[in-house]
């Protein structure tokens, strides 16, 4: 891909090891990905591939062993506000109501520090704004425990927009969901990454997530961590559900399947269910 403006992340040679019972272990091989400025890249791989690792290292909460990553041409130096993170789980403050738990990055000192009371009230107008568009207004001052999984997440997603991230880091944000929470899910983030030009790097494990969201899909293999494969994905914004029925989508759907099946590591093979049907027959 060619790149005219400056790359909003800039990942060259990034490798990450952990020491366990003594031996280096290879989480993360030499990666190199540039992300634009207002690109959706979504990460997908077997179990193991370092895709965690390396969100964790953009969002600077892991160090590289090696390697740079830059966003906006400067090298990352722990986390920063430029970049925000939603996990799997919600991670919301269970004391803080709904509005508060949103509102609660600009409490922080970072944000207190530079904020005029016009910030204060642009603030408050973003919170609102947010709860409108999560569909929270009417549980704007609930507790996150009276709230369903998908609301949660709603919520998580608001608090980490409210910050006016560039980057936004999700790691497998709708896995806990139902299908047709996680539908919802897709078309509001997409709705808000377009409207905002955030630009966002995302794991999952969906294919199909991975497709209909992403500008391009990087495919991650194991045993060593690393980048396979990137895919384009040849579809235009703004996405529509019934793409996913498309031939481009299906197409692509098996390729990255085949490619996922391929680096693996498990067995289908037929000689090895036999085996294990041996196996069974011999124990039982
Ligand atoms: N803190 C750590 N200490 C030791 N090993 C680790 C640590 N964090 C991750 N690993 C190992 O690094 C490898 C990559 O882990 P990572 O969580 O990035 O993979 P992943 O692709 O996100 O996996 P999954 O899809 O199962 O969530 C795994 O083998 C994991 O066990």
């Amino acid at each position: 891909m060619i790149m005219t403006t400056t790359p909003a992340i800039s990942i060259s040679g990034l490798s990450k090891s952990f020491a366990t019972d003594g031996l280096d272990f290879v989480a993360l091989q030499n990666a190199n990905l540039q992300i634009s400025p207002g690109e959706f890249v979504t990460l997908v791989g077997a179990s193991g591939c370092g895709k965690s690792t390396l969100l964790r290292i953009v969002a600077g909460l892991e160090q590289a062993s090696a390697g740079d990553v830059a966003v906006d041409a400067q090298p990352i130096q722990g986390p920063g506000i430029d970049r925000a993170m939603v996990f799997q789980h919600y991670s919301l403050y269970p004391w803080l109501t709904v509005l508060e738990n949103i509102k609660f990055c600009r409490q922080l000192r970072v944000h207190r520090d530079v904020s005029t009371s016009a910030d204060v009230e642009a603030a408050a107008g973003r919170a609102d704004a947010l709860i409108q568009l999560m569909g929270l207004s009417h549980v704007a001052n609930a507790y996150p425990n009276q709230l369903s999984g998908g609301m949660q997440q709603r919520v998580a997603i608001a608090r980490a927009l409210m910050a006016r991230p560039k980057i936004l880091l999700m790691d497998e944000p709708f896995g806990a969901l139902d299908a047709q929470t996680r539908e919802v899910m897709h078309d509001l983030i997409l709705h808000v990454s377009l409207l905002e030009k955030t630009t966002l790097l995302f794991v999952t494990h969906d294919v199909e997530e991975a497709i209909y969201l992403a500008h391009r899909v990087v495919l991650m293999a194991p045993r060593p961590g690393r980048i396979e494969a990137i895919h384009p994905v040849p579809l235009p914004d703004p996405r529509d559900q019934e793409m996913k029925q498309s031939p481009e989508f299906l197409r692509l759907k098996k390729d990255i399947l085949d490619g996922i099946r391929a680096t693996s590591g498990m067995q289908t093979q037929r000689e090895w269910l036999e085996r294990l049907g041996e196996a069974s027959g011999a124990s039982y």
